[in-house]
């Protein structure tokens, strides 16, 4: 065995043979990763004193919370993004993003100081940036929304652009470092990182807003604008190692992959199950990211607790999938099992967002609400840990970047619909209702169980193409040793 991985070993040690080399790199790019999470629901818990302190409604919060992906999905700044990656490399790619990133979130926090409501700026947004708030106004911003929450709407876009930028170079990056490695293992660990910081949000967050009993949703966004630049700082460090390795590798007469051409998307647009991938990726994130966002209020609404006892429910989601993403990537190396886990992924998510419709406004349990909690913890880890290192399975490996890049876009479709969506869907099921604690979340929660149902669909079809077209979805992606030494043999014999 091990004459055979040295023979297939590269004739001049790389930076990336050494473990401490690519698990550092790993741990500069993910904890870039683990500031943008932080920073993307840092206003998450705060819903009820952002209505309470802004005066940000449930339309208003729902119109900020999609306009993250506004630029990614109507201006197709992913698909730039993918370009840029593959024209420019990683290091270039992940500093801009990072730089955009602190950029976007800075204007976010300036919306949230009193300094912006004593300025002329915010008299401006009040006077001319008014849309009517109609079924055609897609945009962020509508006539009667809080000044405040337009301007922050602009740097959520921006931070937004920055965010998902980073999401493809990182990969991207693992790729680069861990490729015939832990890749599987350690793209687990960098999506497990990041929840990290989802946890870390619900819990602290509240509790900074709420410092010394003087409420202030812009003291958390300031402490996670100071985070981003200390991931920039880490881009910034990582193409250090970055330059080094592709200096070696040059030297070392490795192929890169072939620059990107736009005519290439037409492979993948072609493509039925690369369809199917990115519909029941849409389908079942756009049940996890914008219920994220509503979470904490649908908790308190639903137990009547207050928003820094929902965080402390809430909390365990992400912490869940943070513990089991990375087993079950490694899972998904030894043994396999894509597609069923994805299944089982959406079945799991249709019983939680039912749990949360029915079972807890009717039985106000905290046990039924962290239990259900927890499921959709183990749903969370099973989808991405499999989906993800599934996409190289199905796309040419001279397209996979740009395959992300697509997936992520058709994804922020449905990152950017779902939380308007809900938000109108929550302030038409709920009229007359003044107080944040008081709505009933039952109809929201049946919209995010019907995307659960369709990814369901969507994940069987998968699994039978697979059995069909035999993509390899269910089988490891480490080759177990008996097999290498049985091909080993054979190409002896
Ligand atoms: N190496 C990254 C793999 C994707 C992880 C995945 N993230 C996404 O799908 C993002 N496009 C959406 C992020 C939404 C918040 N900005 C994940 O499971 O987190």
């Amino acid at each position: 065995m091990a004459n055979l991985q040295k023979s297939i070993s590269s004739p001049q040690e790389l930076l990336r043979d050494k473990a401490w080399a690519r698990w550092t790199a790993l741990v500069l790019l993910a904890s870039a990763m683990f500031f943008a999470y932080i920073f993307v629901d840092v206003l998450s818990p705060l819903q009820e004193y952002l209505q309470s302190t802004k005066g940000w409604d449930p339309s208003a919060y729902g119109r900020f919370a999609g306009s993250e992906t506004f630029l990614n999905v109507f201006v197709f700044f992913l698909i730039f993004a993918g370009i840029i990656l593959d024209k420019m490399g990683v290091r270039f790619t992940a500093i801009l993003a990072g730089a955009v990133m602190v950029a976007g979130g800075f204007i976010n926090y300036y919306a949230l100081t009193d300094s912006f409501m004593e300025s002329g700026l915010k008299n401006f947004m009040d006077d001319f940036v008014n849309l009517p708030d109609t079924w055609w106004n897609i945009t962020p911003f509508y006539d009667g929304m809080p000044a405040s929450a337009k301007l922050s709407a602009i740097g959520f876009m921006i931070f937004g652009c920055g965010c998902e930028m980073s999401g493809i170079t990182v990969s991207r990056g693992i790729v680069k470092w861990f490729e015939g490695k832990e890749m599987a293992l350690a793209m687990g660990i960098e999506m497990a990182v990041a929840r990290l910081g989802v946890a870390v949000v619900f819990l602290g967050s509240p509790a900074i807003a709420t410092f010394r009993d003087n409420i202030s949703v812009s003291r958390p966004i300031a402490l996670s604008v100071l985070l981003l630049l200390i991931g920039l700082i880490g881009f910034i460090v990582y193409s250090f190692m970055d330059k080094k390795l592709e200096n070696e590798m040059g030297s070392n007469g490795e192929v890169k992959d072939d620059p990107f051409k736009i005519s290439d998307l037409k492979y993948i647009f072609s493509s039925k199950v690369f369809w199917i991938v990115a519909l029941l990726c849409v389908l079942y994130y756009s049940a996890i990211f914008p219920f994220q966002k509503y979470a904490n209020n649908m908790l308190q609404c639903n137990l009547g607790i207050s928003a820094e006892a929902a965080g402390r429910v809430f909390f365990v989601f992400p912490l869940g999938a943070a513990a089991i993403t990375p087993l079950l990537g490694n899972f998904l190396d030894r043994k396999g099992k894509g597609a069923t886990m994805l299944i089982w992924g959406a079945i799991l998510m249709i019983i939680c967002h039912l749990t949360f419709a029915f079972v807890l406004p009717a039985t106000r349990s905290a046990v039924i609400a962290y239990s259900a909690i927890v499921l959709l913890g183990i749903s969370f880890s099973l989808v991405p840990a499999s989906l993800w290192p599934s996409v190289p399975k199905l796309v040419d490996n001279r397209l996979l970047g740009s395959a992300y890049a697509v997936i992520f876009w058709i994804q922020n479709i449905g990152l950017y619909a779902f939380p308007m969506i809900i938000g109108a869907v929550l302030a038409a099921t709920n009229p007359g209702v003044e107080n944040a604690m008081d709505y009933n979340y039952t109809v929201p929660m049946l919209v995010f169980a019907s995307l659960g149902g369709l990814a369901l669909i969507l994940g069987i079809i998968l699994k039978a193409l697979d059995a069909k077209k035999h993509y390899g979805l269910e089988l490891p992606n480490i080759p177990s040793e008996k097999s290498l030494e049985a091909e080993v043999e054979s190409a002896e014999g």
